[in-house]
């Protein structure tokens, strides 16, 4: 019998845990497994650069010794998405529903099974060394490198503004396949996203029509505040979970002004939330109400949810928070090809990025101030891989880079992205590459949504602390920038730099993974292969 949900106690856990047991253990007088937990001594090192009287930069190798605690058991966790009866709120639930149950469906091109391509964790691998035998490269799944939660195992609920259950949301979204829509719908139709906060300054005025589904008031209230903690607290109780991880999937909201004495600090956006103050955006009330449960908040949307005041307070209260905007295709293959031309030593001069959708999301982004938070986190994200390279760019210097969004009701969700690079090579030469590259929009962002939830799951029960010091452990620093190979605008510590090529992202994730069972970060080197035969 297909399990059931109600409203507030959105999509139950599955029966058991589809987790598998841990594939391998490391042996290392550095390592000691507990019961409970992994115990690592890891010895990071790093290459301090200093500039002498002469200009000349003088490289010091430094070793700094971390003790890494990771907690083994996994605890039964939901995800609650705010803007669930969206085009990714549904098919993300549908999908986890349809892989838990490990359904096949007809589709014209044959027999389709349920699974988790496009998730990093779920569909990759990493490579965990050599064989001492062969000498062969031995790859793991990525999900397999720590003791991992799975997505099936997921409990799921949610807010939305309009008021439609989630399988009439998912007709709605035009996403998945009649055959399998077919599969999921009953499942679906018992779920009905909760009553949200609604301040329509924030989004396209567009959206009006489909907000049936309210909490009383239309701009910041502390009262809000508290009925999304009471939702969280009910939530968490009903499944009988252990955590909950709040996603933002709402729609891209236009950036707040960033106001002293209203949302600088943690005290006075607090204030400003208690006195309606109208500059404090849904998606910030969001994040207070669960920066004070230390509940993890990610933000999907490229809107500055994150004012200096809710960093002070998830800093205040140990609170992990995460964003911005679910990288999912046009940007992620910039972000991999900028990278590539620039570390090849081809000198980019010109990224035209165009590209029309006829979703919903497209709907809102068709007003100005809603494509202007869109535009941003588009565009900045190929400023680090440029500033990285003083041989090809002088100082200040940049591509020029123009962002296009364009809203075409007929393409759904199947949004086209066109894209021109232009380059300057060897003698005067020019490359142009031109990209067609049609991304199934919600098919691509919610296996990130899936993403987003295991890593940060993960980071919470991840703890450090500096060998030399006699203190207690600690948890990482409350913004995960960890998160940002699934995201555009990287939310960083206040005064970190924002990485934004993939590969670097990618190798960040694994190596912090890897150095948390007290493996070394993997290199490549392959000196192995290259010393010697
Ligand atoms: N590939 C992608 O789909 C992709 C990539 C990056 C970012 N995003 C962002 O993810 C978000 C969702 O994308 P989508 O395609 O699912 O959009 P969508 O419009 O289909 O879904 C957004 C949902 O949020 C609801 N909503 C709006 N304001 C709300 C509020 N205050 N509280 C609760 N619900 C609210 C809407 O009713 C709607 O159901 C958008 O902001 C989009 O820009 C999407
Ligand atoms: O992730 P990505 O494909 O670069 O960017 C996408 C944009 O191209 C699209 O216009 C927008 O609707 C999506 O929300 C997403 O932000």
């Amino acid at each position: 019998m297909a399990p059931h949900a109600d409203d507030s106690k959105g999509f139950p856990l599955a029966s058991g845990p589809a987790a598998t047991s841990e594939l391998f253990e490391v042996s290392s007088p550095n390592v000691v497994y507990t019961d409970n937990e992994i115990k690592s001594k890891y010895t990071y090192r790093t290459t301090s650069v200093t500039k002498g009287n002469d200009g000349k930069f003088v490289a010091v190798p430094k070793e700094t010794v971390y003790d890494f605690k990771v907690d083994r058991k996994i605890p039964k966790t939901g995800v609650m998405l705010v803007g669930w009866g969206g085009n990714n709120g549904t098919t993300v639930t549908a999908g986890i529903l349809a892989n838990r149950r490990g359904l096949t469906w007809e589709t014209k091109t044959g027999e389709q099974a349920a699974n988790y391509y496009g998730s990093v964790l779920m569909s990759s691998t990493t490579k965990l060394g050599t064989d001492a035998n062969t000498g062969e490269d031995v790859n793991i799944p990525f999900h397999q490198m720590l003791p991992m939660l799975h997505p099936n195992d997921l409990a799921i609920g949610g807010w939305d503004i309009s008021g439609m259950n989630l399988a009439e949301a998912m007709d709605r979204a035009q996403v998945l396949e009649p055959t399998l829509k077919q599969m999921v719908r009953k499942e679906l139709a018992a779920m009905k996203p909760l009553p949200s906060i609604y301040y329509p300054d924030f989004i396209a005025a567009n959206q009006e029509d489909r907000a049936d589904n309210l909490l009383p008031g239309s701009k910041a209230c502390w009262e809000h505040v508290e009925e999304i903690r009471k939702n969280i607290r009910d939530f968490k109780a009903a499944n009988n979970l252990e955590k909950v991880i709040v996603q933002w999937t709402a729609n891209t909201e236009r950036f707040a002004d960033l106001i002293e004495g209203v949302n600088d600090t943690a005290e006075n956006l607090i204030e400003a939330i208690k006195s309606g103050h109208e500059e404090v955006s849904p998606s910030t009330v969001f994040a207070v109400a669960c920066i004070l449960d230390k509940v993890p908040f990610i933000n999907g949307s490229p809107q500055n949810t994150f004012v200096p005041g809710a960093v002070a307070l998830a800093e205040k209260h140990d609170a992990f928070i995460g964003g911005d905007d679910f990288k999912s295709g046009q940007t992620k293959m910039k972000s991999a090809l900028v990278d590539f031309l620039i570390n090849a030593g081809i000198k980019l001069t010109s990224i035209a990025s165009y590209n029309h959708l006829g979703n919903n999301d497209g709907k809102n982004l068709s007003s100005q101030k809603q494509f202007r938070s869109k535009e941003i986190s588009k565009s900045n994200v190929v400023d680090d891989m440029v500033a990285a390279n003083n041989v090809l760019y002088k100082e200040g210097e940049h591509p020029d880079h123009c962002v296009v969004i364009k809203y075409m009701p007929a393409v759904g969700d199947d949004k086209r992205a066109l894209d021109e690079y232009y380059a300057e090579i060897f003698m005067g030469g020019h490359q142009t590459i031109s990209l067609f590259n049609v991304c199934e929009d919600s098919l691509l962002a919610s296996p990130l949504i899936i993403d987003l939830v295991l890593v940060t799951e993960m980071m919470t029960r991840i703890q450090w602390k500096n060998t030399s010091d006699s203190k207690d452990y600690s948890g990482f620093h409350s913004v995960l920038s960890v998160l940002s190979y699934m995201l555009k605008a990287p939310l960083t510590p206040p005064g970190t730099p924002v990485v934004n090529a993939l590969a670097k992202q990618r190798a960040a994730l694994t190596n912090i993974f890897r150095a948390c069972v007290g493996l070394e970060p993997e290199s490549d080197m392959t000196l192995e292969h290259k010393l010697f035969a």
